[in-house]
C-alpha cells in the first residue's frame, strides 16, 4: 500500500521514554511455526506491521484462521492444510516467507514454494535451505520458478550449514519437528530469533535441544498441542532508537529491551562516548555529554553487530566528526541509504561493502526509502537536521516499525503524516 510521506522537522534533542515493540523477525517464524499444530495457539507481542499482515494472508491460503485479540495478540488455528503451495504473488512480497516450506512439508508431506528472488539490496539466496532439506532426505525439484519439496517418511540425518543462516536454520527445524526421525543441524544459527521459535515449539511439545548453540538436535514428535506464547522484544527496533538517541545527542529511556540481545550495539555506542546504562528491561541512552568519537563497525551474525542496524549506524556516524569505516559483509549491497544521505549532505564513499564516512552536519532534503532499514536511517538523519525533510517510501517503514510517527512524537519529535493507517486485517 502506498502511504503519504513523513514530514519531519529535526535539529533539537529528543527526550523521555519510548517502548519497544515485540520482535518482527521473531514473530514471523513463530507465526509460521503455528502451522505445525492442529490445535489453536495464542500469540502475544505480535506487532501490527505490514509484514505480519502479509504472512497472515499467506497462511490464510494454507488454511490458517486467525483473529486479533486486542492490539497485539493473535489467535491462530490451522485444523488442516488446505493448500500446499506458496505462490509467487505472496512470497515475492516478503522473502522471509520462504520458511513456510519447512512447515508445510512437515504437516502435509509436500510443499511447492515460489523462489524468493532478490530484494532492493541484492540477492537473497536459499541454497542452504535446499541443501539442508536434501541432506535430511527430502526430494527437491525446481520448476517454473518454484521449489517442490517432497518427503516419503520422517526427516533424518545430519546437515552442516556452509554459513550461518537464520532463515535456513528456521526452515530445517520446522521441517523436522513432526515424525519419528532425528535431525542434527551443525553450524546452525545461534540468533535470538531461532531461540525464540524453538522455545515456542518446545512449549507446544516439540523436542528440540541446543538452540542458542551451533548444534541443534530435533527429535520428531507425533503431534504438537495448542498453547500460548509471548514473542521477545525487537532488538533491531531497540537498536534503532539507541542510534536515534545518539544521532540527535539526546537522552532517551528505552523500555521493553533485552539488553543481552544488544551487547555488540551497546559496546559500539560506548566506544563512541555514548553512555548506555542497563536497568532490567530498560536502557538509558545518554549522548548529551561531550563530542562523540568515530568508530569502525563490521556486521556479523548474532551476537555480532547486526546488518539490520548497519544503515542506522552509518547515519549516526555521518554526524560524528572524523573518519569512520562501516563494513557489511553479511549483505554487501545493503547500501540504498547512501545516495539518499548524500542528498542530505553526508560524506560517504563506497567501495564494495565498505563505507568510509567523514562526519559532518546533515541538512534537510526530500528523500525516499527503498527498503525498511534505509527508511530507519532516513528518519534518524531527518531528526538530526534543522528544516523539514520529507521521506517517501513510508510503506517500507510500516514493514518494521509500528505506529512510528505517533511514538516518535511521544519523545518530542516533530513528525507529521497525513494518513498513518496501516493495512488492517
Ligand atoms: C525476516 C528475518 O528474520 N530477516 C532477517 C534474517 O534474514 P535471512 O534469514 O534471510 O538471512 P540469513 O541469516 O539467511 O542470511 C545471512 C547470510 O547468509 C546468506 N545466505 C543465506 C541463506 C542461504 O541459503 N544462502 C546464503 O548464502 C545471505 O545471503 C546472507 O549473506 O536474517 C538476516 C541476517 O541477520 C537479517 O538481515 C534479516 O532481517
Ligand atoms: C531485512 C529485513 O527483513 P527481511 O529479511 O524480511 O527483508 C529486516 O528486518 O531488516
Amino acid at each position: 500500500m502506498q502511504l503519504t510521506p513523513l514530514h519531519i522537522k529535526g535539529g533539537r534533542a529528543l527526550g523521555g521514554e519510548i517502548t519497544v515493540q515485540h520482535s518482527k523477525n521473531a514473530a514471523l517464524p513463530v507465526i509460521v511455526a503455528t502451522l505445525l499444530s492442529r490445535e489453536p495457539v495464542t500469540l502475544h507481542g505480535i506487532p501490527r506491521l505490514s509484514d505480519v499482515y502479509i504472512i497472515l494472508d499467506l497462511m490464510a491460503h494454507l488454511g490458517t484462521q486467525h483473529k486479533w485479540v486486542g492490539d497485539n495478540s493473535l489467535e491462530l488455528h490451522t485444523p488442516e492444510i488446505i493448500n500446499t503451495d506458496a505462490p509467487y504473488a505472496l512470497v515475492s512480497k516478503m522473502r522471509a516467507s520462504f520458511i513456510v516450506m519447512g512447515a508445510i512439508l512437515a504437516r502435509a508431506g509436500q510443499a511447492t514454494v515460489s523462489m524468493p528472488g532478490g530484494c532492493a539490496w541484492g540477492p537473497r539466496p536459499v541454497d542452504q535451505h535446499v541443501k539442508a532439506f536434501r541432506a535430511l532426505g527430502v526430494t527437491m525439484t525446481e520448476d517454473g520458478g518454484n521449489f517442490d519439496a517432497r518427503r516419503e517418511g520422517s526427516l533424518n540425518g545430519h546437515f552442516v550449514f556452509e554459513l550461518l543462516t537464520v532463515g535456513g536454520t528456521h526452515n530445517a527445524i520446522l521441517a523436522a519437528v513432526l515424525g519419528d526421525g532425528v535431525v542434527v543441524l551443525e553450524n546452525a544459527s545461534i540468533d535470538t530469533d531461532v531461540v525464540d521459535m524453538v522455545e515456542f515449539l518446545n512449549s507446544l511439545g516439540a523436542d528440540i535441544t541446543g538452540a542458542g548453540t551451533n548444534i541443534i538436535t530435533v527429535r520428531g514428535v507425533s503431534a504438537l498441542r495448542g498453547g500460548a506464547y509471548t514473542v521477545i522484544p525487537d532488538r533491531i527496533e531497540a537498536g534503532t532508537f539507541m542510534m536515534l538517541a545518539a544521532a540527535t545527542r539526546s537522552r532517551l529511556r528505552i523500555r521493553n529491551v533485552r539488553p543481552d540481545h544488544l551487547r555488540a550495539v551497546t559496546a559500539k555506542l560506548q566506544e563512541m562516548g555514548v553512555s548506555v546504562t542497563e536497568d532490567g528491561s530498560t536502557l538509558l541512552v545518554d549522548a548529551t555529554a561531550g563530542e562523540l568519537k568515530p568508530v569502525n563497525v563490521t556486521t556479523q551474525s548474532f551476537p555480532g553487530f547486526p546488518t539490520d542496524l548497519q544503515p542506522q549506524m552509518s547515519t549516526l556516524l555521518a554526524t560524528v566528526p572524523g573518519t569512520s569505516v562501516v563494513q557489511d559483509p553479511v549483505y554487501p549491497d545493503r547500501l540504498t541509504h547512501v545516495a539518499e544521505l548524500h542528498r542530505m549532505g553526508a560524506n560517504i564513499t563506497v567501495s564494495g561493502y565498505t563505507q568510509v564516512i567523514q562526519g559532518t552536519r546533515l541538512h534537510a532534503a526530500p528523500v525516499k526509502a527503498a527498503d525498511l532499514r534505509a527508511g530507519a536511517a532516513l528518519f534518524i538523519a531527518a531528526l538530526t537536521t534543522e528544516g523539514e525533510t520529507v521521506i517517501d517510501g513510508v510503506q517500507y517503514l510500516n514493514r518494521g516499525y509500528e505506529r512510528l510517527a505517533e511514538r516518535l512524537r511521544g519523545i518530542g519529535a516533530s513528525v507529521q503524516q497525513n494518513d498513518l493507517a496501516l493495512a488492517m486485517d
